[in-house]
């Protein structure tokens, strides 16, 4: 491999693909090759993202079905795409590029794919389309049959800080959704190390506008958003089944959370205020040990001292996961505190992370960026 990889974004236009493209134009050892987009395709990046007009030379952004596939030869692809359409795009494109991974495949079971075909490209997806390792969990959730079931059982669930050393070797990662990334951060190192009940783990979330994507929908509006406060998404959000599957692998045994989101008027940032009953008499500063102890050498997660408690302000533009835990009022319980930027770590920088894992290259390249105060 040359001294740079060359790099794709679909759905560039987007506001994950947005701060793919700000992040990776400052990555050392990428070159942007491929952008595309659906309704902006044909513009121009400098057009739908007038903000990154000192991002260099990029190409412009083009149709999905004009690319022309292998010929522009990519060895890292991001999916940036709405889920459901994810999957669509990333079986069609394993064929196109005659990947590795459809070989398998049919080696597995013959008969199903009627060619044989070679490739190598990684796969990195934002959507939700390969979270669920469940095909029929993801059924239930998502209320549609998966297109591409084989492909869902080859992803790597692409949470850095818990599956670093999979991820390596991953051809296909899916990328953790932004409220689970926050609540599993915080939550299984807690969980593997006993600390707290399983059963009682209630998280009350809040994410910024960005988190609903850049589409017009007319609950996004400035003077629907602003000055209000929205619960959504009570008792079934998609999440949840992302969560509670994560935290079962580190309990060892079926974990159900309860998990309420709510829309804020700010436009970037994520806080989850997670309420968990306490184990074995321990405190909330054996939960900020536990995390101390599981994450030393992460450069993206940090733990506050004492009672200090994180706040989405210390973590805007950052890849930066803070955590903090106070005791609660409440004798054996403990409130525990998780800020993450939904664009960064929730998305786009966890993704970037995964690609350096991926590709061998410094963990931190392209994500040294501080939070943008105030
Ligand atoms: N926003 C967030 O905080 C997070 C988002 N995610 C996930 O990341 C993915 C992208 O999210 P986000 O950037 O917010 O979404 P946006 O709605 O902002 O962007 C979607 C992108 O996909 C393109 N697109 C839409 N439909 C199609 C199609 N049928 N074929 C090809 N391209 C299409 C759009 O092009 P065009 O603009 O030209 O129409 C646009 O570039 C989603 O799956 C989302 O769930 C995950 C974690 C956090
Ligand atoms: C504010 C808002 O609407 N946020 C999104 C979460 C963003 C995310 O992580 O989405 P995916 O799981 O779809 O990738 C939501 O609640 O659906």
């Amino acid at each position: 491999m040359s001294d740079t990889v060359r790099v794709g974004i679909l759905g560039a236009s987007g506001y994950t693909g947005g701060d793919l493209i700000r992040l990776l134009a400052g990555h050392p050892k990428v070159e942007i090759a491929l952008l595309t987009a659906e309704r902006h395709a044909g513009a121009s990046v400098d057009s739908v993202w007038p903000h990154l007009r000192g991002a260099g030379e990029l190409p412009a952004l083009i149709a999905l079905e004009d690319v022309e596939w292998p010929a522009v030869e990519l060895d890292v692809i991001f999916c940036a795409l709405p889920h459901a359409t994810s999957q669509d795009v990333i079986k069609g494109l394993l064929h196109a590029t005659g990947h590795s991974l459809l070989e398998e495949m049919i080696a597995e079971s013959p008969g199903d794919l009627a060619e044989s075909f070679r490739g190598e490209a990684r796969i990195i997806d934002l959507s939700a389309d390969f979270r669920l390792r469940d095909v029929e969990t993801y059924e239930r959730w998502y209320g549609q049959a998966h297109q591409a079931p084989d492909l869902q059982a080859k992803a790597v669930y692409g949470l850095p800080e818990l599956y670093g050393a999979d991820i390596r070797d991953a051809r296909l990662v899916a990328c953790p959704g932004c409220y689970p990334t926050a609540a599993l951060l915080a939550l299984v190192p807690l969980i593997r190390a006993g600390l707290v009940e399983t059963d009682d783990i209630i998280i009350d979330a809040k994410s910024g506008v960005t988190g609903a994507g850049r589409g017009l929908k007319q609950q996004m509006l400035f003077s629907e958003v602003s000055e209000a406060l929205h619960p959504y998404g009570v008792g079934h959000h998609r999440h949840m089944p992302e969560i509670d599957q994560e935290l079962s692998v580190a309990a060892g045994k079926p974990v159900t959370v309860s998990f309420t989101p709510h829309l804020v008027p700010i436009n970037r940032g994520e806080l989850e205020t997670i309420y968990v009953r306490l184990r074995r008499d321990a405190r909330a500063a054996d939960l900020r040990m536990a995390w101390e102890n599981a994450y030393g050498d992460a450069p993206f997660v940090s733990v506050l001292d004492d009672d200090a408690v994180p706040a989405t302000r210390m973590v805007r533009g950052s890849n930066q996961c803070i955590l903090g835990a106070v005791d609660d009022r409440i004798d054996g319980r403990a409130i525990v505190i998780a800020a993450i930027d939904n664009l960064v770590k929730g998305s786009s920088g966890q993704a970037v992370q995964v690609m350096n894992l991926m590709l061998g290259f410094e963990e931190t390249d392209g994500l040294t960026q501080l939070p943008l105060f105030p």
